[in-house]
């Protein structure tokens, strides 16, 4: 795996070659991760070294109990880091007490399996509570209104939690985290509760926010259906970072019996 694959070498005055690091979304080197203190320590990461370039979507996939969950978790400042480097967003994390972990936390937006809508609050309520947490609220009901559209859940807007489908609500949910237009979008899942023409809808928008606007997306799947908006497929295995392929790559490198055909159909 290329370490260093934003890394661009530039000539500098005197002729010589140069290596200047390119800004990235997601810089991580030579991470490690415990679980548990004293004689129940556990590592779960080890020697983590990944970059994130803007505009990019990586899959990240690999057997469960691999570390997927949690280098998520990390990158998205929800747990302290010690040991190593990771920088989100232009900030070095490792170190960084909890308020300074929640500061970080503000430029990403969240997807995750259990959606955690609020059963009280109707669905623009539910995604208006995000523009909230933010210095600009202005509008924010046509904004949620918009964003929830942009997700075929125009006629529900008003509706809770409990009168919509599993993969209406995660809709929501997806809403929610990209109506304050993060640059940065780590999702657990986001389309293992929808059917193939909700989850193509989701990933469409995904691929238009990294294409267009220079979103940076990290999602873990196993949904083989959308491996084919991946820049790049990412593999974990026992808690080390296995493999750094393009789709290409991917496909050739992995027994075709266990790759669903329907991911070449667009
Ligand atoms: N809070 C925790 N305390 C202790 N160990 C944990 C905790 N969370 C996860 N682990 C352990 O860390 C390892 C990695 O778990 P993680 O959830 O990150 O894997 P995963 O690849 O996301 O799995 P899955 O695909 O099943 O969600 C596993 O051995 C798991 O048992």
């Amino acid at each position: 795996m290329n370490k260093n694959s934003s890394v661009a070498p530039i000539p500098s005055a005197n002729g010589t070659a140069t290596a200047v690091a390119e800004p990235v979304a997601v810089r991580i080197r030579d991470l490690n991760f415990f679980f548990g203190q004293g004689d129940l320590r556990k590592q779960v990461l080890y020697d983590i070294n990944l970059d994130l370039p803007y505009g990019q979507i990586v899959i990240m996939t690999g057997p469960s109990g691999s570390g997927k969950t949690t280098l998520l978790t990390l990158i998205g400042a929800l747990r302290t880091v010690r040991e190593g480097s990771l920088s989100v967003l232009d900030q070095e994390i490792v170190g960084l007490g909890r308020s300074q972990l929640v500061d970080v936390r503000r430029n990403i937006g969240f997807i995750f399996q259990a959606h955690n809508l609020f059963d009280s609050l109707t669905a623009s309520k539910n995604v208006e509570m995000a523009i909230e947490l933010t210095e600009d609220w202005q509008e924010k009901r046509e904004r949620a209104v918009e964003m929830l559209t942009q997700l075929g859940l125009s006629d529900r807007v008003d509706y809770k939690p409990k009168s919509l489908s599993g993969g209406q609500k995660q809709r929501v949910a997806i809403a929610r985290a990209l109506v304050n237009q993060p640059p940065l979008l780590l999702a657990d899942e986001p389309t293992a509760a929808l059917d193939k023409k909700s989850g193509r809808d989701v990933v469409t928008l995904m691929q238009k926010l990294a294409k267009e606007e220079g979103r940076t997306i990290l999602m873990v799947t196993h949904d083989n259906r959308i491996l084919d908006v991946a820049d790049r497929i990412i593999t974990m295995v026992d808690g080390r970072l296995e493999t750094d392929e393009n789709l290409a790559q991917f496909v050739s490198s992995h027994d075709p019996k266990s790759l669903d055909r329907r991911m070449f159909v667009m």
